[in-house]
């Protein structure tokens, strides 16, 4: 990973008594998208949350580009932008108003806020809405809004908090492209429940569920990690199964349903090209080759069966 700029150290949170994320730990490099993903209730929000100081953690500590943000939660908050879940954008005011009215929060000074905003706007294609009302905005330019005011003070890391949800499938495409875009810059961590989000805009994947960390790597280990391992084979004359297990790259033989056999098999380029080949050679006359991959929420449940919270302590 490239040097990062985010740390997060055995981060747990409580609401009352019951626990919402429990011991999260991870780094976040300067460059690149990182996908916090988790089903409903699973600890986004909160993690976020505490990440970009708006909720103080339980027990744990977040450090941004070395700065503390509990205690020195003012100078770290300088560093990054937030968009939450339900973005707290004025809807009676324009866009304008409402980009120049973030960027007096943020402490532009008020000669380069002009320039900030225009650039901004320019950025998230919403320049031709200068003068429109927040209210009469569709969803998908209300995000882009709302990603505008993330990035106006140009942070060095910018927190999504599932940016895309409540879109249409064409609003989503052009709000990825934006964080894509964005994230040429700086860093971006955003989160979602949906896997086919992080795996089309990730560089990085953290799985939480039930508030705890289920997988960290990049999106390509993730990939390999889901590839198919088994392939289900069926054949009018079938070898004994040790003849199929000797074959190269192949683990382990078995019966399976109706007659088909199932072949595990270790990572390898071409493992249905081998098979066909030598069934053709040896006359076992395969009629059907099936890859078996497990299906994303098969891994995602998989992942997530053996890591919950107490709910007390
Ligand atoms: N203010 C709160 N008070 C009490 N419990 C809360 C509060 N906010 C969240 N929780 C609980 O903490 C757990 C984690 O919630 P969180 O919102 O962080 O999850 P999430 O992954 O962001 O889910 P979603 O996608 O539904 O927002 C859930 O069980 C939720 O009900």
């Amino acid at each position: 990973m490239n040097k990062s700029i985010v740390k997060i150290e055995h981060l747990s949170h409580r609401y009352h008594k019951d626990w919402a994320i429990r011991d999260i730990s991870f780094e976040v490099g300067q460059h690149g998208i990182l996908g916090l993903l988790g089903s409903n209730g699973a600890g986004k929000s909160t993690t976020m949350n505490i990440l970009c100081g708006v909720l103080n953690q339980t027990e744990g500590n977040v450090f941004i580009d070395g700065i503390n943000i509990r205690t020195e939660a003012e100078k770290a908050k300088r560093k990054l932008g937030f968009l939450p879940q339900h973005a707290p954008l004025h809807l009676d005011l324009n866009v304008d108003e409402y980009l120049n009215y973030c960027a007096a929060i943020r402490d532009i000074p008020a000669r380069e806020i002009r320039f900030a905003v225009a650039a901004v706007k320019e950025k998230c294609g919403i320049a031709h809405f200068s003068k429109r009302l927040l209210s009469n905005l569709s969803g998908g330019y209300r995000q882009r809004v709302g990603i505008a005011q993330a990035i106006i003070h140009n942070p060095m890391l910018v927190v999504l908090d599932e940016p895309t949800n409540g879109l249409d499938p064409n609003q989503i495409l052009e709000v990825r492209k934006l964080i894509r875009e964005i994230a040429e810059e700086r860093s971006v961590i955003f989160s979602t429940h949906i896997l086919s989000e992080v795996q089309a805009t990730c560089q990085d994947i953290r799985m939480i569920e039930g508030g705890r960390m289920v997988f960290a790597d990049t999106m390509q280990a993730f990939n390999n990690y889901i590839m198919p391992n088994s392939v289900l084979l069926s054949m009018k004359r079938p070898p004994a199964l040790e003849v199929l297990a000797a074959l190269p790259n192949i683990k382990r033989a078995e019966n399976a349903n109706e007659g088909n056999i199932r072949l595990h098999f270790t990572a390898s380029e071409d493992i249905s090209k081998m098979i066909i080949e030598t069934s053709m050679n040896q006359g076992w006359e395969l009629t059907e080759i099936m890859l078996e991959k497990s299906s994303l929420d098969e891994i995602f449940a998989q992942l997530s069966n053996h890591k919950k919270p107490e709910q007390t302590k």
